[in-house]
């Protein structure tokens, strides 16, 4: 299967890479390190530098238990630093689930959505997303951050996950969206246990048989932290799992992931050459 090509993106014939900056004071992992604007806008320019083939700007947390921010903070936080990547012509996404924060950052330049809530927190998304004419990524999503993990309840989480994404395709494509410009997440952290990421990460099969790209958010996740835990049981802290992050890059980019979502991008994007060669070799792509 050859890597999938989303319109108005980079189709480099491999899985991509999308450099994480979140404009937040308090991401679960780099929370504040790019809150002010300048920064994050140095920080996307210098993961480009590394290899990032997109960049996908956050301006609200989403970590387990967060509370929302405004839409007139999260616009405040987003458009600047879309605008000026934007305009040194770097490929942007936005990392929001406000059909008018996906709105203004299209018109500040942003080449993709990335909606973690798959249309479902704002109902008015799916038809701003088709009116935009943008690709967008549907995560598979049980409810907001501060309570989801309530709601982290499986018999079978693969086949769950999929059919749940699947009728959130069905429900966007009702409103106009474009099938080709669609993309699957499985949403690893989100409503979901360490088990159920493994599950979800083992059988990514699934997920890409459904012809849809396959976009994977695993970097510094507090299930790989609980997987390198200490001997007295203490998870790895987020900021050193980067390595294991590499590892889950390589194997779902083997896998035929479209793209990884990543905070440190140089290893990331070693990791996804690396799987290229080796499906090219199996006559994969
Ligand atoms: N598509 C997509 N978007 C996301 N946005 C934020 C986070 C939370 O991680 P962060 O706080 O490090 O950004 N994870 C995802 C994810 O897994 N997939």
């Amino acid at each position: 299967m050859s890597a999938a090509a989303v319109p108005g993106l980079p189709t480099p014939g491999r899985c991509l890479v999308m450099g994480v900056v979140n404009v937040t004071p308090d991401s679960f992992s780099d929370g504040g390190a790019w809150f002010d604007a300048d920064k994050a806008i140095r920080h996307g320019l210098d993961l480009v530098a590394e290899g990032a083939d997109l960049i996908d700007v956050g301006g609200e947390s989403t970590r387990p238990g967060a509370q929302r921010v405004s839409r007139e903070e999260e616009l405040r936080r987003v458009v600047p630093v879309i605008e000026a990547l934007a305009a040194e012509g770097v490929p942007v996404s936005v990392d929001t689930m406000r059909a008018e924060v996906a709105e203004a950052a299209v018109a500040a330049g942003a080449r993709l959505v990335n909606d973690v809530s798959g249309g479902l927190a704002d109902p008015d998304m799916p038809r701003a997303v088709a009116a935009a004419g943008v690709p967008y990524v549907v995560m598979h999503w049980r409810g907001h951050s501060h309570d989801m993990q309530t709601r982290a309840v499986y018999g079978d989480v693969v086949r769950e996950v999929r059919d749940e994404l699947l009728s959130r395709v069905d429900a966007v494509l009702e409103e106009g969206v474009d099938p080709a410009m669609i993309v699957l997440d499985p949403g690893l952290g989100f409503a979901k246990h360490a088990e159920h990421n493994w599950s979800l990460l083992a059988h990514l099969d699934v997920l890409r048989d459904t012809g849809y790209p396959v976009l994977v958010g695993a970097s510094r996740k507090r299930f790989l932290g609980r997987l390198l835990a200490g001997p007295d049981g203490t998870p790895r802290p987020f900021a050193d799992c980067d390595d294991a992050t590499v590892a889950v890059s390589s194997l779902v980019a083997a896998a035929g992931a479209w793209c990884v979502r990543v905070h440190r991008v140089r290893p990331n994007a070693d990791a996804v050459r690396v799987a290229a060669a080796l499906r090219t070799a199996a006559g994969e792509i």
